[in-house]
């Protein structure tokens, strides 16, 4: 059976799931109101982490763990652990309700290695509830990427997959993501990440200012059909406001910097200006 965020029954991270208690709530509310809670599947926060101990791992949670629903181990860092302390990353993340998955790029090097397979055996091994199979910087034929896909949700693993190239030079014709994105979403994937990189900048479909290509947006909007199957890859402030002026406060948004998860759920709620201006305009 394939993983849904929020799906883990444990008791310590149904107890962690309640709404936050703050008593500023009873005097004032969200200047956005309609915002999603967890287990959602509607407004999915991804953090990107790019080495986090345990100890800050658990800082994040204790403080943001309600705002994210998908930790990110970014690029091939998930081999870079101690094993115990990558164990007791999966588990916290665990308990604390936030899917857990290696970066993209971890697969993509494994399929280059011949490793599919075998990838996908230890990321269940080691206790990982999804993966993300992408083609950012590996070309990977459309045969082995539909093979990842079927094996992963095979495992019982929830799969993320994203289009995008990382370098822009390697960017081809948007008719080929707009395929892709079907094609995915077909395959079975819970969601397509469109890429932006850690940058935002010159990568996947942003340019060197962060501004998406003309026209390309609505393409892969009418790939997937619904805004909801999509993660846009977000990591800078005039993205995610962009992305929550246009969408509303729960359109999925990625690569979120750990230190950010809150400042991010402020914009969502309009607790911050650069969102609360909406509201008096
Ligand atoms: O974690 C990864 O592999 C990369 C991170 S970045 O795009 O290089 O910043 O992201 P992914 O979206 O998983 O390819």
């Amino acid at each position: 059976m394939a993983y849904s965020p929020g799906q883990a029954p444990e008791k310590e991270r149904l107890m962690k799931e309640q709404a936050v208690n703050n008593s500023w709530m009873q005097i004032i509310s969200f200047p956005i109101d309609g915002r999603t809670n967890k287990p959602r599947t509607e407004g999915l926060t991804m953090v990107i982490d790019k080495g986090l101990g345990i100890n800050e791992t658990k800082d994040l949670f204790e403080v943001a763990a309600n705002y994210v629903d998908f930790l990110k181990l970014g690029f091939g860092t998930s081999s870079l652990y101690d094993q115990e302390i990558l164990s007791q990353k999966i588990n916290l993340a665990k308990e604390y309700g936030v899917m857990i998955y290696p970066g993209g790029t971890f697969m993509e090097i494994a399929i280059s290695q011949n490793k599919l397979e075998e990838y996908i055996s230890m990321a269940c091994k080691l206790g990982y509830p999804a993966v993300e199979i992408s083609d950012g910087t590996v070309n990977i034929s459309q045969e082995v990427r539909e093979r990842a896909i079927a094996m992963a949700l095979d495992a019982g693993l929830l799969v993320l997959t994203e289009v995008g190239k990382k370098n822009l030079r390697d960017k081809v014709q948007i008719e080929h993501y707009v395929k892709q994105i079907r094609q995915d979403l077909g395959c079975g994937a819970f969601r397509v990440i469109i890429e932006g990189r850690e940058s935002g900048k010159d990568a996947g479909f942003y340019d060197g200012k962060g501004r998406f290509v003309a026209g390309e947006m609505e393409q892969i909007l009418e790939a997937a059909g619904d805004t909801n199957l999509l993660i846009w890859e977000a990591p800078l402030k005039h993205q995610q406001q962009g992305l929550i002026t246009m969408f509303g406060p729960n359109v999925n948004l990625g690569n979120i910097p750990a230190n950010e998860a809150l400042a991010l759920e402020a914009l969502r709620v309009g607790l911050r200006g650069d969102t609360l201006r909406l509201q008096f305009e």
